[in-house]
């Protein structure tokens, strides 16, 4: 019987166990340039099957918070350099997050304090996080978004591939694309964000079209095996909403079984929340998700998020419902949370004052098991 703790290949990248630290925004980057804390955090948690970075903007234009790191600076590439080099001395595996975030951002943080952009100019119930002229962070409301132009989304495609190129050579051993959450790519594909009435909005197939072309361009880019995607079909997160969201990511991951990506990594349910969080009239049924993405003959790792525990991810290993378990809270506070779950020992509680901006008070100071039993 498989195990949450066996070692595992996915696409180009193998694993030495099926446990990964989720994507995880810490806003510790000032001026989008990884540092000597944000190694030092990653090198700690090198333990994990994978690591995925904290969302990573590819552009400025993609950048929609205070303090997350960039893919589109050379001093930020660099960063990503030290981060990477420290974690394969450990023994890990990093992948990183590339994130456009669209409507969610605000005016101060965007070029020349330009209107973030978005497929409609419809603003998003949500919030930012900003740094204040005193230096605290704090979350504000994001701007009123304005809608992209056709001609301007081939710019987009681009930066997605040359971040992943950069990506790349800054030493990741692969990236995922961020298209949960109701960032930019996830705003296109549900219709309560997306109301263009070319074709990249109207029908399923319209919505889905800006993604798979960001797929086409880093996977011709770098290779299908180093390429993931995140998708969150019912998250209400930012704003998002779909009311019809079976046959949309029924369609998304039909498509993505055409690649032989990495993985395919799903939010289930309210990212953070309920597990059972439903959008539209009908409970979200997963195991069809990942049915019709197999019949559709997709190969992937299927990786899945959102509120396990050490008893749920090892029964969905088991019980072969899932190839990886991805952690956000527990790998805050665990850095050696592999051993704690493979020796069940007891598990820091995160400090939920400190998840946002700041130095490396709850960030680098958790203390690990020095000796497990
Ligand atoms: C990148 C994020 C996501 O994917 O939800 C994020 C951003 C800010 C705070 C928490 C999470």
């Amino acid at each position: 019987m498989t195990s949450l703790f066996d070692p595992l290949k996915i696409g180009d990248i193998q694993l030495a166990n099926r446990i990964v630290m989720a994507p995880l925004t810490r806003n510790r980057s000032p001026g989008a340039v990884p540092n000597t804390l944000n190694a030092a955090y990653y090198e700690q948690r090198a333990s994990a099957g994978l690591l995925i970075t904290e969302a990573t903007a590819i552009s400025h234009q993609g950048q929609g918070y205070a303090d997350v790191p960039g893919l589109y600076k050379p001093e930020a590439l660099a960063g990503w350099k030290q981060v990477t080099d420290a974690v394969h001395k450990a023994g890990g595996k990093i992948v990183v997050q590339m994130w456009h975030v669209g409507r969610i951002s605000h005016d101060t943080l965007q070029p020349d304090g330009g209107k973030p952009v978005a497929p409609s100019a419809i603003r998003a119930k949500s919030k930012t996080y900003l740094i204040n002229a005193d230096g605290s962070g704090s979350f504000a409301e994001t701007s009123e978004p304005r809608a992209l132009e056709k001609d301007e989304l081939p710019g987009i495609i681009e930066d997605y591939r040359r971040a992943a190129r950069a990506a790349v050579d800054a030493g990741f051993d692969g990236v995922e694309i961020h298209a949960a959450n109701g960032y930019l790519l996830d705003q296109f594909l549900r219709s309560g964000s997306n109301e263009r009435t070319d074709e990249y909005g109207g029908s399923i197939e319209n919505r889905a079209r800006l993604l798979f072309q960001v797929v086409d361009a880093i996977t011709n880019e770098i290779g299908a095996g180093r390429t993931a995607i995140r998708i969150s079909p019912v998250t209400p997160a930012n704003d998002a909403f779909d009311p019809n969201p079976q046959p949309l990511f029924t369609y998304v991951v039909e498509g993505l079984a055409k690649y032989d990506l990495s993985y395919i990594h799903i939010i289930e349910g309210a990212t953070g929340g309920a597990r059972d969080h439903q959008q539209g009239d009908t409970p979200f049924d997963y195991a069809a998700l990942r049915a019709a993405y197999h019949k559709a003959g997709g190969k992937a790792a299927w990786m899945v998020n959102n509120g396990y525990n050490r008893e749920l991810a090892i029964d969905a290993v088991e019980e072969g419902k899932a190839d990886l378990v991805a952690f956000g809270k527990l790998f805050i506070a665990n850095p050696d949370l592999v051993e704690r779950l493979k020796n069940d020992t007891v598990l820091n509680p995160p400090d939920q004052a400190t998840f946002y901006g700041g130095g490396a008070k709850g960030y680098t100071d958790y203390p690990v098991l020095e000796n497990v039993a």
